[in-house]
């Protein structure tokens, strides 16, 4: 059993707090892009905008990539990062050996960080692809170790 001293619990919280705070990030990073690109979600939103321009109402709810792309790093963080604190915390009441399990942690935030990164630069694929398949693949092993250890 794990107590809030052990230090893999540590190294699994702060990891899941970097990630948490990066999530914060993305959200206010998608708020510059629509002050930066002039659109806006809503209707009323659009008085961030120009305001020496005439609102265009119609072309500032129009998507635009530059802020869909951020939002859709966002939706992604939020597929794959919630289910890693929520599995991170099964795991480490597992027990599992100190320096696999921060292995597990550390490889995962390095690898949102960086799908993050290649993201929002629109690198070439398969930078994401990689990126997102190495932090699924350390949730399904915590799952999986978990699993093994509570049948
Ligand atoms: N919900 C994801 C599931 C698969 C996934 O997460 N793929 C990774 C690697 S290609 C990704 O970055 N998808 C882009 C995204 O979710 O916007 C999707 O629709 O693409």
């Amino acid at each position: 059993m794990f107590s809030l001293e052990d230090e893999t619990f540590q190294v699994f919280g702060i990891c899941s707090l970097l990630l948490l705070a990066k999530m914060t990030f993305m959200s206010l990073l998608t708020s510059r892009q629509r002050i930066k690109t002039g659109k806006f979600a809503n209707k009323e939103d659009s008085y961030f905008g120009d305001k020496s321009a005439p609102a265009n109402l119609k072309e500032s709810l129009k998507a635009n990539d530059e802020v869909e792309r951020v939002r859709r790093a966002h939706m992604n963080d939020m597929e794959n990062i919630y289910p890693f604190i929520l599995i991170g915390f099964f795991y480490c009441l597992t027990g599992p050996n100190s320096n696999t399990a921060k292995f597990h942690f550390i490889t995962f935030l390095m690898a949102r960080v960086l799908h993050t990164i290649v993201y929002i630069l629109a690198v070439k694929q398969p930078a994401r692809g990689i990126c997102y398949f190495v932090g699924m693949l350390v949730n399904a092993s915590m799952i999986l170790q978990s699993i093994a250890h509570y049948m």
